[in-house]
């Protein structure tokens, strides 16, 4: 497990990483989520001791990155910034780590044959796409076999298939029991990855909380009406106690769900043309939890984390 205990990294007199205290868990998914800027990368490299934090601590199964006998036997990393040697082949670069880190000669083909580099291993690691790159830095990460796995943007470069696979993979090493630690700025990715999420933002925590409830508490959903007797309707339903906006031409309710208002309207005997339960994004909902943390945006961006949602 990760535990971080106040976590600062201050870069002059501008903190990246402001005090923060979470924990990671093995067994599941933690999506480590934030706007570009957040801090995500400086907390990823205090935790594989490649900067060192301000204040604070953070620890790998109870001790420091630096103190790890074999780290890549306890901790697998895949950092965005990713020095290899261009003219070497992929199945070298892995040789020559395992064979400086204690791992068996025979673990190198496994994680070729895991990433699916087992066609290109003899290639030169200069004429990798992206994604290929990416394979080989989780293959990398996986070499070691190690109970804690942390990826910094691992989708980044892959297609749909890649990124499935990711998707996957990081699954399958938590069902493993192992720890597994992923950032990422994309919440409808985590959404599908991620059992639990740690979002950040300017460098503090925004949310530590379970998938489930983070979609519970930031997902808003309403109700969509359109009808002829509008006014009427909004009437009826005011009376109800029940929020309602009017957006244009329809009618945005909260606080009951699609069925009930449809009875209660049809009760009435007033027409309804339109029906509809409408669920915000888990996108929307990361953007508006996160909107005063982004350090760089567009204003249509902005717009769009208000925007559908009615206060
Ligand atoms: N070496 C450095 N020197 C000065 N400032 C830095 C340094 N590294 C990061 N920062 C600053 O610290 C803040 C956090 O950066 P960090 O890269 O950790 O964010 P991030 O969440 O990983 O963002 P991204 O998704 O863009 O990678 C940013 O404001 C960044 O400009």
């Amino acid at each position: 497990m990760i535990v971080a205990r106040n976590l600062t990294k201050t870069y002059g007199d501008k903190p990246a990483v402001d005090g923060i205290t979470f924990t990671v868990e093995p067994g599941r998914v933690t999506g480590f989520l934030g706007p570009n800027g957040a801090g995500k990368s400086t907390t990823m490299r205090m935790i594989l001791g490649l900067d060192r934090p301000t204040a604070g601590s953070v620890t790998v199964n109870g001790h420091r990155y630096s103190d790890c006998a074999a780290p890549l036997r306890e901790v697998g990393a895949l950092l965005e910034a990713r020095a290899l040697h261009p003219g070497r082949s992929a199945r070298d670069h892995l040789r020559w780590l395992a064979a400086s880190n204690g791992v068996p000669r025979a673990r190198v083909d496994e994680v070729l044959g895991l990433v699916g580099l087992d066609g290109v291993a003899d290639k030169r690691v200069g004429t990798f796409s992206l994604g290929m790159g990416q394979r080989l830095g989780i293959a990398v990460a996986l070499l070691g076999d190690p109970p804690v796995v942390v990826l910094d943007e691992p989708v980044n470069g892959l297609d749909p298939e890649g990124i499935r696979w990711v998707r996957n993979l990081a699954r399958e090493l938590a069902g493993q029991g192992r720890t597994v630690f992923i950032s990422s700025h994309l919440m409808s990715e985590m959404a599908l990855t991620a059992d639990h999420l740690v979002v950040v933002g300017r460098g503090r925590i925004l949310a530590d909380c379970s998938m489930a409830e983070f979609i519970a508490e930031h997902a808003s959903s309403y109700v969509r009406i359109a009808s002829p007797q509008r006014g009427e309707v909004a009437d009826l339903l005011r009376r109800q106690g029940l929020d309602v906006t009017a957006y244009g031409q329809e009618l945005r309710v909260q606080g009951l769900d699609a069925a009930a208002i449809g009875e209660l309207v049809g009760k009435s005997g007033l027409l309804l043309h339109e029906l509809t339960l409408v669920r915000s994004s888990l996108e929307d909902a990361f953007m508006t939890l996160t909107a005063d943390s982004v350090e760089y945006s567009a204003s249509s961006a902005a717009a769009t984390t208000t925007a559908g949602i009615p206060a």
